[in-house]
């Protein structure tokens, strides 16, 4: 059940929603998968290499060194104290000279432990900043070579959200991973030297921690649990939040009053959320903390035991700094090594939200050894028989299909909202594939060619064209983005377009920002917005254009200059024109009606006329509207 319908039912029952949590239970993963979560992070690592091999080396080098100081300095602790004992006991003549050595050697570590420590933050940082640039690129170039189809399916955002959110916390990771090595290595050489003195010590250590390790490490799965759960509705939460606070909708918020209605939808989600987070986190803070009382306990009992070998002169008192100093530090990193193992753990889960995003492909796959695309189109294209059903939907947007689009034609499509005239455009584009039939150009399946190429020679602006926050210049260039930067190019189809009228007004001209998300951007009316969009048909070199209701928003005076021009740019070529205006879909060659996804009628303005039936109807009825 969606968060909607849930909240639905809240309301007309009148009690509290089920929470996402509800199923967390069963969701919750096991620690089985926790571990096998761990298999992701050889990727991780290549990725990390992949960045750049010389800082990821350097990371490396740095934490070794840093992993070995802690023991030397101990060490060498030890030694400076069994030799000041040792010269204290002495009442004749002292010879300093291995004192000095000691506190020169243990001020070098010092120096080389500092220094290092500032080098290894410098490094990770560079490192992570670099890492996360390529991670963001990554999720961009993937998510760019998706299909539409694959974009309308929620679980898609679910996933994309997931992995874009997680950059952070994969930069985090690398960070845990590099720190963790460092510790392991400090770790290795600690148990060595307490080993040599006591073995049971370390079984009393490890004893102390395991707990921790066991109830850290299910309190992890649950919050893991707890935020994939919560992805759809994290994302609704987002949703409210720029619904409710941005330029574009605040008109519609203002007239219609819809404030309190969002911030109520926002504060019920968000402090279910709220409350279901601080359930889990109190729970932890209990446990970690009765579970941190339990291993001080262990220290001081260790504690108890060396210093009574102490007093009974069994070792020295070097020793005893060194073995109580090793446990405590040794204590420390543990901890600090099973927490990180969490963190990283949780890491290697989250990254299999990365590599989820990743592995998914793209349906419609470009031929490997694609036809070359006619230059020019000879024959045209051929709808066979095409039906197309969105995914999930239960009826057919279109059907039973069957018609060309002759090479040079210029083509009206028709028909009443949801007929389907927009799905014929995007099949033609080959955003999606048909569900049944084919679509042919000069006899080939669509399929036989590149899907790029194919998408360079169509040129189409869609009704619900993007609104770039970007410069007018770029506005228009985007249509043809490898002749962006032609100045010439974009002050010829800007004067096309009529967006040139809109220019004029704008104090920066065409390096005018638009829009109202960065500094000095200008806000546009629909009607200019459209210009400038249209400005792309101008700037495409394509075989094929095609409007989908270009001047829905234009003047009547724009309009009748944007077909004329409209007529001289797609002259000779092939062109589609969707319409509810009649006037304007006239001067096409040929009009197709559509009616519920199916072919009503087929021919010039002329031939539909005589016809007399619903095209006749139609435009009668909107001609009498303007007598
Ligand atoms: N992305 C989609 N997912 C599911 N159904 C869709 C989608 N886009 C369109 N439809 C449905 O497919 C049918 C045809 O839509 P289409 O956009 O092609 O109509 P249209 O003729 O262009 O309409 P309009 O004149 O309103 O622009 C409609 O019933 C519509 O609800």
């Amino acid at each position: 059940m969606t968060i909607i319908n849930r909240l639905r039912a809240w309301a007309r029952k009148g009690k509290k929603p089920a929470s996402p949590q509800a199923d967390e239970e069963d969701a919750l993963i096991s620690f089985q998968e926790q571990l096998l979560a761990m298999s992701n992070l050889p990727r991780f690592f290549k990725l990390v290499w992949e960045t750049s091999p010389v800082l990821t080396l350097l990371n490396v080098l740095l934490r070794a060194l840093r992993g070995v100081l802690p023991f030397l300095i101990l060490y060498v602790a030890k030694l400076l104290i069994d030799e000041i004992v040792l010269l204290h006991g002495i009442t004749g003549p002292r010879h300093l000279e291995h004192l000095w050595l000691l506190i020169g050697a243990e001020m070098l570590l010092v120096v080389i432990s500092d220094a290092s420590g500032r080098l290894v933050i410098h490094y990770a940082d560079t490192l992570n900043d670099l890492f996360a640039t390529r991670n963001s690129v990554m999720l961009m170039e993937h998510a760019a070579q998706l299909d539409l189809v694959q974009f309308e399916d929620s679980t898609l955002y679910d996933k994309l959200d997931r992995a874009r959110n997680q950059t952070q916390g994969r930069t985090a990771l690398l960070g845990h991973v590099l720190h963790q090595l460092q510790d392991i290595s400090t770790m290795i050489f600690l148990v060595s030297g307490l080993v040599t003195y006591n073995a049971w010590l370390l079984v009393l250590l490890v004893l102390a921690v395991i707990p921790t390790f066991i109830a850290e490490s299910y309190f992890n799965r649950k919050s893991y649990s707890l935020i994939t759960n919560w992805t759809p509705q994290a994302r609704e939460l987002q949703y409210l939040c720029w619904v409710a606070s941005t330029h574009e909708t605040a008109k519609e918020i203002k007239i219609f009053d819809l404030s309190d209605f969002l911030v109520g939808r926002y504060k019920t989600l968000a402090y279910q959320y709220y409350n279901e987070s601080r359930v889990l986190s109190g729970k932890r803070a209990l446990w970690s903390s009765f579970f941190a009382v339990l291993s001080t306990l262990a220290y001081y009992a260790a504690f108890v035991y060396i210093a009574q070998q102490t007093a009974y002169g069994v070792q020295s008192i070097g020793s005893l700094t060194f073995i109580a100093g090793t446990f405590r530090h040794l204590k420390g990193i543990i901890e600090e090594v099973v927490e990180r193992y969490i963190y990283i753990s949780r890491g290697a889960l989250y990254l299999k939200n990365f590599y989820d995003f990743l592995a998914i492909t793209p349906t419609i796959r470009s031929n490997p050894l694609p036809l070359p695309f006619p230059q020019p189109i000879q024959e045209g294209f051929v709808f066979e028989n095409v039906g197309f059903r969105y995914k999930d939907a239960s009826r057919w947007a279109i059907r039973n299909l069957s018609f060309t689009l002759r090479a040079g034609e210029r083509l009206a499509l028709v028909g009443e909202n949801g007929a389907g005239k927009t799905t014929v455009v995007k099949l033609l584009a080959r955003l999606y594939e048909p569900t049944e039939g084919r679509i042919l150009l000069d006899g080939h399946d669509l399929s036989c060619y590149d899907a790029q190429a194919l998408r360079r020679e169509i040129g189409v602006i869609f009704q619900d064209f993007v609104k770039y926050q970007m410069s007018f210049s770029d506005n228009i260039g985007v249509g043809n983005v490898w002749e962006k930067d032609n100045k010439a190019w974009v002050t010829q189809s800007a004067r096309q377009s009529l967006a040139d009228t809109v220019v004029d007004r704008l104090p920066n001209g065409y390096e005018q920002m638009l829009g109202r998300q960065f500094a000095s951007g200008v806000e546009l009316s629909g009607g200019e917005w459209q210009k400038v969009a249209l400005g792309r048909a101008y700037m495409r070199d394509a075989q094929l254009v095609i409007l989908d209701e270009p001047t829905a928003a234009l003047d009547p005076h724009s309009e009748y200059e944007v077909f004329l021009r409209f007529a001289s740019l797609t002259e000779g070529k092939m062109s589609i024109l969707i319409s509810h205006r009649f006037s304007t879909v006239r001067m096409a060659d040929r009009i197709l009606l559509l009616e519920n996804g199916c072919i009503k009628e087929l021919g010039s303005h002329q031939e539909l006329l005589e016809q007399n039936g619903t095209y006749a109807y139609l435009f009668n009825l909107q001609a009498q509207g303007y007598q």
